[in-house]
């Protein structure tokens, strides 16, 4: 596909309520949108880096950066979506740029030819359960509150941001309130270290489904020390950042599950992937989010649909972040969210609410 040019757009995405974690409090989202225009057909990517290098060591004005001086001038005339990871591969890191970049590249080839991200990716299944991510509150009435609300709304899972004095006590409330039959996992963004192995070890008692990254993004040896010494499974997320990394963690058992996030990983392509290999290894995928708007959660909702995908993922309705989604809202139905059909994305911005949140756009014409 020839690529006449991009837009880099800015959104104010203000949240509906503060999300802490164990790596600081997000208020509101401020996101890169990469639109790629083509003769036969446009397609959008949304970044998913934070405002400040904290989850990770991207950030949305350097994702910006990166993609003007260097992954937009390294497409060669002429590319498709393989094209792009080929093409950028000499570029180190940056893989949240490059995965916006890849999804509106591919996005609009599918617009093009008519199939949807489900289609291409292998979806086998046209809806997806939902989980749903619960931050740390100023206590722990404040917390059973918020899990209730969720339960009422149908998700069938619940995940608890945890850090180091906010984790057991919290984890004991919600399974003596709602019971051991919950769904029920916790994600602590690597605030642990190995030190703290006997407190994790005392969430072994609430039939957990999974720790999700407790210690060190760059630590697979200590995550797989760790693993000896705790019954519930270990998840990664901010450890997994390729196929690559997948294999290392599944060979050393630094865990048993993996929690694949499109954007962390250099877009959807490397997240089929990571899928194929865990899938071959026996290990369980769920997709993670990163507070996406529509846009990025409707790839995310298709990647979910794939076989190896067995267990909820962060794949929440639209509302539970944003008052106003850019697109039509992903409302959760039973407990799911359905895949959408449509060629591409199979969504698209609501125009009005796109200028309504837009804070910059720039065209870059290639
Ligand atoms: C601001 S925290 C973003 C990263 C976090 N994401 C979530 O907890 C889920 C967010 C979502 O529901 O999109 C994670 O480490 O898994
Ligand atoms: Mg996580």
């Amino acid at each position: 596909m020839k690529i006449t040019g991009v837009e880099l757009r800015r959104i104010a995405m203000p949240l509906v309520a503060p999300f802490r974690t164990s790596f600081g409090t997000e208020h509101d989202r401020d996101v890169l949108l990469v639109r790629v225009v083509t003769p036969d057909a446009e397609g959008w990517g949304e970044c998913v880096a934070m405002s400040e290098p904290l989850y990770s060591s991207e950030y949305v004005d350097g994702a910006a950066a990166v993609i003007r001086r260097f992954l937009l001038p390294a497409l060669p005339d002429n590319v498709d979506a393989y094209g792009v990871g080929h093409a950028l591969e000499p570029i180190k890191g940056h893989r949240m740029a490059k995965a916006a970049l890849e999804t509106a590249v591919l996005d609009a080839q599918l617009r093009a030819s008519g199939e949807s991200f489900g289609q291409f990716l292998g979806a086998t299944r046209d809806r997806v359960p939902c989980g749903v991510s619960v931050g740390i509150m100023d206590s722990i009435p404040q917390l059973l509150e918020a899990v209730e609300g969720y339960l009422d709304e149908g998700y069938i899972r619940i995940k608890l941001k945890i850090e180091p004095g906010w984790d057991v006590e919290p984890v004991r409330a919600v399974r003596e309130r709602f019971g051991d039959e919950v769904l029920l996992q916790v994600d602590a963004n690597a605030a642990y270290t190995l030190v703290d192995a006997q407190q994790l070890a005392r969430l072994d008692d609430f039939g957990l489904l999974l720790i999700e990254q407790p210690l060190a993004n760059d630590d697979l040896v200590q995550h797989a020390e760790l693993a000896k010494r705790l019954r519930t499974p270990i998840c990664l997320d901010e450890s997994i950042e390729s196929a690559e990394h997948a294999a290392a963690a599944i060979s050393l058992k630094a865990c048993s599950i993996v929690n694949i996030k499109p954007g962390r990983i250099g877009g959807y392509l490397e997240a089929r992937r990571i899928h194929d290999l865990c899938r071959a290894h026996g290990i369980a995928v769920w997709c993670g989010g990163m507070l996406e708007t529509g846009l990025g959660r409707a790839a995310n909702v298709a990647l979910a649909a794939l076989p190896g995908f067995t267990l909820p993922g962060d794949t929440s309705g639209s509302r539970r972040y944003y008052a106003t989604d850019i697109t039509e809202p992903f409302e959760l139905d039973g407990g799911h969210l359905t895949v959408p059909s449509g060629p591409g994305l199979g969504v698209d911005p609501v125009k009005e609410i796109l200028e309504e949140v837009t804070t910059s756009t720039e065209w870059i014409p290639l």
